[in-house]
């Protein structure tokens, strides 16, 4: 691999920059990690892998997790999926309910809370044990059995998960929730909880960087043409209110978490991950985004 000497150089620097982040804490148990982790890991589409720092460690994936279950969604329903929730940047916070009174209930996209909330609801009405289900095939993607739920970080959240709790009745009474909402919230946050390090998180996401296949074995996880049409909603719609600005420093697709995680795709060549948790003010990780700002401009390794 050649970039590992930019890495290594821009993992340095970023590293010692004066973090003017805020770990997440209104989930309780996030706040009991060290925001002084710091963690980088790459994967190729010729499965190459080259990480620094933290890059073994385990985190909270939390939003990061959406793109999968979307991905879980979108292989099951198809195209009918996009009557259920919008393919628009939100440009309003992760967690925001405003625009679901103007938009009847229908989600911008499926990467805002609104949106994967009602994604779980798919997904609860699509499978037979929608957590056993949706957690084998996380494993399946990367053949990685070790992939696990946190049931303290999920219950840490489901305490305090008011918002959520208002998001989904409120979607619910717009006849957009077709379950009992207690069991909707119940898959969604304990799919928020999946822990990942970079470098397994890298590693699962690499079917989006190879046309929806897993390039160990070529399994198809999605078509060539919903993987490009996930891809373009990372790259539109997640970094929330940020996404514009991630476009226009990062240049790729991508989807940041709470937990201070960040996945990012270069279609046909990698997948990053990055995680540091202290936030800025629009909810992804300072130090993550600064990190692929750099990276894409050293390498020359953007989409555009
Ligand atoms: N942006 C995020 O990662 C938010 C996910 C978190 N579980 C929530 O619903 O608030």
């Amino acid at each position: 691999m050649n970039f590992e000497e930019t890495i290594k150089e821009i993992y340095n620097k970023i590293k010692d920059i004066e973090d003017n982040g805020h770990s997440a804490t209104y989930i309780p148990q996030l706040a009991n990690v060290s925001s002084e982790n710091f963690g980088v890991y790459i994967t190729t589409t010729d499965e190459l892998g080259f990480g620094l720092g933290n890059c073994n460690e385990r985190f909270s994936i939390q939003s990061i997790a959406k793109v999968l279950s979307l991905c879980l969604a979108y292989r099951i329903v198809g195209e009918k999926i996009w009557d259920r929730l919008g393919v628009e940047p939100s440009g309003s916070a992760f967690n925001s309910l405003v625009q679901l009174e103007t938009d009847n209930g229908i989600p911008r996209n499926p990467f805002i809370n609104a949106g994967a909330i009602v994604i779980s609801d798919i997904l609860i009405s699509n499978l037979d044990n929608p957590k056993e289900d949706f957690l084998a095939f996380v494993r399946s993607v990367s053949n990685n059995t070790d992939l696990n739920y946190s049931s303290k970080v999920a219950d840490s959240e489901k305490e305090v998960g008011f918002r959520n709790v208002a998001l989904c009745n409120f979607i619910k009474s717009f006849g957009n929730i077709h379950n009992d909402p207690s069991d909707v919230l119940d898959f969604y946050f304990e799919l928020c909880s999946l822990e990942m390090s970079c470098k397994e998180l890298s590693e699962v996401f690499l079917f989006l960087a190879n046309k929806g296949r897993k390039p160990i074995d070529n399994t198809e996880i999605l078509t060539k043409s919903q993987s490009k049409r996930v891809n373009a909603l990372m790259q539109t719609c997640g970094f929330y209110d940020e996404s514009g600005d991630f476009a226009f420093k990062v240049g790729l697709p991508g989807k940041s978490g709470v937990g201070g995680g960040i996945i990012a795709i270069h279609p046909n060549q990698y997948s990053i991950a990055v995680w540091s948790p202290k936030l800025n003010k629009k909810g992804n990780s300072f130090k993550g985004m600064k990190f692929l700002e750099e990276f894409t401009t050293k390498s020359e390794l953007s989409i555009f």
